[in-house]
């Protein structure tokens, strides 16, 4: 549990940063957030001088573990070549190579810094491609901070109640529609009356942000079908997925692809990043090619550049998938058989290497049923696990994932923690 240090620090931090953290589901562990002094593999230490396995893994990012030795490499090599330059440098061709390779052969790509970056920008570029101006999102997606994804956000959106942001203009917002995850009816709906206005459709094509809530079979297929009837594009938001549920993310995984891909997380090997990627004819209008502004002064940072490019030829080794894989199946498998050995209420969501548990009666198809479930009972989880040296998401919002780190061992040791902290729940 947070100790003694981490207090101090936090309580200096509440003066410093609106509610302590600066970004809000670091505020969500309680009672008070741990403060890291360092990482590695699958381990976070605390100052207050503990050992966590980490199953947050910087919300997504760190695939291959905390520190990996063939990044830090990277990293330091491209560091002795200094790290900011104004100006391009091979790396970003070489991860450009790459990414395309798995997302969009033949096409381009824009480096950005973050997931947010990289839906404000492809959002954008929809709009400017299609001289439309409607998006269709999902209610309790989330797809970043910015005003356009702010309207029926999940993540910390949903875990503080404001899944519409204060400070969004009303007429901002209304040029968002929200549909259903699931439904390909609620956007059929909106197609048939708004479908001519409509200049992308953006999906998180698993929601983990509510979550882990998979694709109903011909959901994906139907949002396909929706976008190319109307003239609309179809953004994937693969900034969790992408690379994570393979090396060609959600998009190979369920075999329907998008016309924008925005990725983000994993693909900078946990340095900031964010990532348009689409065919030429749509990419070539961005400035200075066309006329959808975009810029950054660290856009395709050097070091990011080094650290994503080691991160893939690594995930290309198919090593990390199977150790990820592996941990998560029998945590998740682990978790079903303590909540029917206990009779609780629950059901676990599983995809390859993310998962999560909704303390809910039925199925969970949906962020609508998400939000039914029991979030006080997922924060006494949570909080028993970190008890007991474990670090889950500190939000039934977020996702549970596994990493090349979590080896059989460490999964040993969070099964007795897990069995443990579900016996107390019970007992409660
Ligand atoms: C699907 C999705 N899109 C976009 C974002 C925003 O990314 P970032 O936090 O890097 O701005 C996130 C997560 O944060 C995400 O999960
Ligand atoms: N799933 C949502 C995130 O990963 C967000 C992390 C953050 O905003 O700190």
């Amino acid at each position: 549990m947070p100790g003694e240090e981490s207090r101090k620090l936090y309580e200096e931090a509440l003066n410093l940063f609106p509610g302590g953290v600066n970004s809000p589901i670091r505020a969500a562990v309680k009672p008070y957030p741990f403060y890291v002094s360092r990482a590695e593999g699958p381990y976070l230490y605390t100052v207050d001088g503990e050992r966590l396995i980490d199953y947050v893994l910087a919300y997504g990012p760190m695939f291959l573990g905390h520190r990996h030795p063939r990044v830090l490499e990277a990293v330091k090599e491209q560091l002795e070549r200094g790290w900011a330059y104004g100006t391009p440098a091979e790396l970003e061709i070489k991860l450009a190579k790459k990414i395309l390779k798995y997302y969009h052969q033949g096409g381009m790509v824009r480096f950005v810094n973050s997931g947010t970056e990289a839906t404000m920008a492809a959002i954008r570029l929809a709009r400017g491609y299609t001289g439309r101006k409607y998006i269709v999102k999902f209610n309790g997606c989330y797809h970043g901070a910015h005003d356009a994804v702010l309207v029926g956000a999940g993540s910390a959106a949903a875990e503080y109640g404001v899944p519409s942001s204060l400070g969004v203009p009303e007429e901002v917002a209304k040029l968002t529609l929200i549909a259903r995850f699931n439904d390909v009816e609620s956007v059929e709906k909106i197609m048939k009356k708004h479908g001519d206005q409509v200049a992308a459709i953006i999906v998180e094509p698993v929601a983990g942000n509510a979550g882990v809530i998979p694709p109903k079979p011909g959901f994906l297929k139907g949002l396909r079908e929706l976008a190319d009837q109307y003239g609309a594009l179809l953004i994937m938001d693969e900034v969790i997925t992408g690379f994570r549920l393979g090396l060609g993310g959600a998009q190979e995984y369920y075999g329907v692809r998008g016309d924008i891909t925005t990725l983000g997380k994993i693909v900078g090997g946990g340095f900031p990043i964010g990532v348009v990627a689409g065919p030429r004819e749509i990419m070539e209008n961005f400035t200075p090619s066309g006329k959808v502004f975009n810029a950054g002064t660290f856009n395709a940072h050097p070091v990011t550049m080094a650290a994503g490019l080691a991160t893939i030829e690594v995930l290309e080794t198919g090593e990390p998938y199977r150790v990820a894989r592996e941990a998560a199946s029998k945590l998740a498998k682990t978790v079903e058989d303590l909540i029917s050995r206990y009779g609780i209420k629950a059901t676990v969501n599983y995809v390859e290497n993310m998962f999560q548990v909704f303390f809910v009666d039925g199925e969970v198809a949906s962020p609508e049923d998400a939000a039914r479930s029991n979030r006080e009972m997922y924060n006494e989880l949570h909080q028993e696990l970190l008890s007991r040296g474990v670090f889950i998401a500190p939000s039934q919002m977020e996702a549970i994932f596994t990493s090349a780190a979590h080896t059989a061992e460490v999964v040993e040791e969070t099964i007795t923690a897990l069995e443990d902290a579900f016996k107390r729940l019970r007992e409660q």
